[in-house]
């Protein structure tokens, strides 16, 4: 089954890093601390876990509200996230080999080329040719060291070319392309205009001597001349459009480069936690939902108009309700309000951070249902940020389980539940909120999570391993054969 699922979303190794303090009272808070996970189609996938574990901060650094501190981010295929430090030292090893490789071979250059000086005075009739072997082997020492130069400066050029598209054209490989071609054709279009000018030259030079008594065979001559000048003006023209063309293919590559992301992450949509913090009070309902499409160039009132009264539809709201303020809204509406303004854009894949935490328990399920519809309904892939695992068992089809920055339980949302295999999940499901309050009133204390008590890791530090299919707990080989046990019982 997994093999046909699409995916959406792929996190590397992701880290945030926070700083706090300066100086020598500089720490970092590792907020998240290398997770990885894929989200695919139209699935839910919730990120649960108790407050301050990184829930919110994987959400956005994600969707880049936060620059990454390490590790990628994979969004339809295309890299959002990049890790600029390790493409860095990747970039500077792969140079580091290939200047030595270049040196070398520009040592065993110079070492032929003393064998030769000797090889002069030994066969001094052969001098003219040895000069020119010399000279010849000299260019290509010369160009090795050119090529060594010219990679230093692509060197720098690739250091910093995750960020900015802008800055460092030079360093995409598209550039490198385009630029060949019009090299290559360059090269080609010059010879064919230099052998028309000359030939060109020479017909004039001809037409020059040519008699003028045989009127017939000069006229002809002369329009052959004539021709072969319009020829040679146009293979000039050509190799001058070339120029202009490379300009303009290297002028959209860049566009491209810039806006291709921007393009990708409108698909990407955010619904905050606090409905009330997140709607700027001073804009009305239908300005709040329209803002998103005129970041994205939508400039037609008309359109806008419409896209936003089908938004607040969608979510249950009238058209009426697009002229009023937030305060005029109860808490629900308002984060209905929030959701229309996410899916005004026509998002592939939202992560909803908390969406209901903040609202009564009676509305709970109407915005719980409405993302469910949502999913159902437009094909959306939600990724769920809830500590709430009541919700998350009703509302996910995969989870991940966090703690202080990292994962430690992973998988299918069904074998997660019905067995539990880390023990901060086991003591994140006891405390669970039981519908019975005679066992509300005798669970007495639950049974909190303690790393120290609970592992051994002074031999063997734990990795993620796979238990069974699509489940993943954070274990060492000790606590893997335990887990590989309870799973097959
Ligand atoms: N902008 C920030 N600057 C510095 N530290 C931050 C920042 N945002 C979050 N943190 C810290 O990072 C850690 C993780 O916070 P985060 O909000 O991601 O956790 P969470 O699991 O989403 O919690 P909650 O459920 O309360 O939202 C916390 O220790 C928090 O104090």
């Amino acid at each position: 089954m997994s093999e046909k699922r699409e995916e959406i979303l792929r996190v590397e190794n992701l880290k945030q890093h926070f700083k706090l303090g300066s100086g020598r009272n500089k720490m970092y808070n590792k907020a998240v601390d290398g997770v990885s996970f894929t989200i695919y189609k139209g699935e839910v996938f919730s990120l649960v876990g108790e407050s301050g574990c990184g829930k919110t901060t994987t959400g956005r650094t994600i969707i880049k509200l936060y620059n990454s501190s390490g590790g990628e981010a994979f969004f339809h295929g295309t890299r959002i996230v990049s890790d600029v430090k390790a493409a860095k030292k990747q970039h500077k090893e792969n140079m580091k080999r290939a200047k030595s490789a270049k040196i070398e071979e520009a040592e065993k250059l110079q070492e032929a080329l003393e064998n030769q000086v000797i090889n002069k005075e030994l066969h001094a009739e052969k001098t003219d040719e040895i000069n020119a072997q010399y000279e010849k082997e000299k260019n290509a020492s010369l160009e090795v060291f050119r090529l060594a130069k010219r990679d230093k400066k692509f060197e720098k050029n690739v250091s910093d070319h995750a960020v900015d598209a802008k800055k460092n054209l030079k360093s995409f490989p598209e550039y490198v392309e385009i630029n060949k071609k019009y090299d290559d054709l360059k090269v080609d279009l010059k010879k064919e205009a230099d052998q028309l000018k000359e030939e060109a030259a020479q017909s004039k030079k001809a037409l020059a001597e040519m008699s003028k008594e045989n009127k017939d065979v000069y006229q002809q001559a002369k329009k052959a001349h004539q021709a072969l000048v319009e020829k040679a003006d146009n293979a000039v023209k050509e190799l001058k459009l070339n120029g202009i063309r490379r300009k303009q293919d290297l002028s959209s590559l860049q566009y491209n480069l810039i806006h291709e992301n921007k393009l990708l992450m409108r698909r990407m949509q955010m619904i905050f936690q606090d409905p009330i913090a997140s709607l700027n009070p001073r804009m009305t309902v239908k300005e709040i939902i329209a803002e998103g499409l005129r970041i994205n160039g939508y400039k037609n009132e008309k359109v806008i108009d419409d896209k936003v009264k089908d938004a607040l539809k969608t979510v249950g709201l009238v058209p009426e309700h697009a002229s009023r303020y937030p305060h005029e809204f109860s808490g629900g509406q308002r984060q209905r309000i929030g959701i229309a303004r996410a899916l005004v854009v026509e998002p592939s894949f939202i992560i909803a951070d908390e969406p209901i935490s903040a609202l009564d328990v009676s509305i709970r399920a109407q915005v719980i249902n409405l993302l469910n519809d949502l999913r159902e309904e437009k094909g959306i892939t939600i990724m769920f940020i809830a500590h709430d695992l009541s919700v998350v068992k009703y509302f996910s089809d995969r989870l991940a389980v966090m703690y202080f920055g990292k994962i430690v339980e992973i998988g299918n949302k069904d074998k997660i539940f019905d067995n539990p295999m880390h023990p901060y999940t086991l003591s994140l499901m006891a405390s669970i909120p039981q519908p019975d309050p005679l066992f509300e009133q005798q669970r007495g204390k639950t049974h909190r999570y303690s790393p120290q008590d609970e592992h051994d890791y002074s031999k063997e530090g734990p990795t993620l391993r796979e238990i069974e299919e699509d489940h993943f707990v954070l274990c060492n080989t000790e606590e893997y054969k335990k887990y590989k046990k309870q799973a097959t019982k």
